[in-house]
């Protein structure tokens, strides 16, 4: 789908999981290629589940059904030369070994894989990636504890921070704190998913204990006014998916979605897509979405883009390269 009314603006995003921005069209053909029934999680074109756990399960059946280093390069690729098509000039990728180590495939040849669609994509696009390893909560703090191992090895210079996704009411963030430890010594950039299903004491918990630069939604934190200071104050970015939140039930709606009200508290917030096609949405529409339902203006927009590459996990060379980009870039459609 087209989004011409923010074709124009330059884009960056730092989350979206690798196997999150797999289309139905190519779920398929690796299910046919593999030989597996996929009639419970995929029909008519479109992913089936109808709440947060369900998402998560069909998530990793997904993930389940790409099984080399190809298919995920492939995947990656496709991925990539799609945003670079709308603009977009930097992403992070959500990776979870487990994923990798899941299919018998292993962490390694599964990032390589993925490393090389990076390769491939820039060299045809320019697009700048980075990888974000990720421990998966609800498949417990030893996995997400090995996760964090895995990436403190570095032994990938594009793996450049360590996040945890997955079922956010598993547990409580002090469970998986020892995993963030081992990502901060290897110097990793911390992000955490927070305030998306749970309410404020979730992104409380993780400033508390992981001290991360960046949040996964933190959205619910605007339930709480004294929190929302506290980010204001901290400096912390909110990575922000609206249309994941609204697919998945966190708001009713868009015109009561918190990122506004956020932004406008002094919160510093990026748009995001989180899982594209799940939630059948993609980075342009997020962009769309923010100018004409959400109201921000064309410069509000481009500030969030701004924000997203100030707190990327990247070097300050490429992040230099890439502001110069976008201050070069920025033309308000009403200047032509
Ligand atoms: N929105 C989300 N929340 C938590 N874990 C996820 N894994 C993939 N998408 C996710
Ligand atoms: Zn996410």
């Amino acid at each position: 789908m087209e989004f011409p009314l923010t074709r124009h603006l330059l884009k960056a995003e730092i989350h979206c999981h690798i196997e999150g921005a797999a289309p139905p069209a190519l779920a398929a053909r690796q299910a046919e290629k593999y030989g597996v029934d996929t009639s419970d999680i995929l029909r008519e074109g479109a992913y089936v589940w109808s709440d947060f756990s369900e998402f998560l399960v069909c998530y990793d059946r997904v993930a389940s059904l790409f099984r080399t280093d190809e298919d995920y390069a492939l995947l990656t690729e496709s991925y990539l030369t799609e945003l670079a098509g709308e603009n977009t000039i930097y992403s992070e990728i959500i990776v979870s070994p487990d994923h990798g180590d899941r299919i018998g495939l292993g962490a390694d040849a599964y990032i390589a894989g993925i490393s090389e669609g990076i390769r491939r994509a820039r060299e045809k696009t320019g697009i700048e990636a980075r990888i974000i390893v990720t421990g998966e909560r609800h498949f417990g703090p030893e996995s997400v504890i090995a996760a964090a191992k895995y990436a403190a090895r570095g032994k990938n210079p594009l793996v450049t921070g360590f996040n945890m996704a997955g079922e956010e009411r598993m547990g409580r963030v002090s469970d998986y704190a020892p995993a963030f430890d081992i990502a901060r010594e290897a110097g990793l950039g911390l992000t955490i998913h927070a305030g998306e299903v749970c309410g404020p004491f979730s992104v409380a918990d993780a400033l508390d204990l992981v001290r991360p630069a960046r949040i996964g939604h933190g959205v619910r934190a605007v339930e709480d006014p004294e929190l929302v200071a506290r980010l204001r104050d901290l400096g912390t970015v909110l990575e922000v998916c609206p249309g994941s939140n609204i697919a998945l039930g966190v708001y009713p709606d868009f015109g009561s979605h918190p990122l506004r009200r956020l932004k406008q508290a002094g919160v510093r917030v990026c748009l995001n897509s989180d899982d594209p096609p799940f939630f059948h949405t993609s980075l342009a529409r997020e962009y769309q979405i923010a100018l004409e339902t959400m109201g921000l203006s064309e410069q509000e927009i481009d500030g969030m883009t701004r924000t997203a590459l100030e707190a990327a996990f990247v070097d300050e060379e490429p992040r230099g390269r890439l502001l110069a980009r976008l201050d070069e870039g920025f033309r308000p459609a009403s200047l032509g």
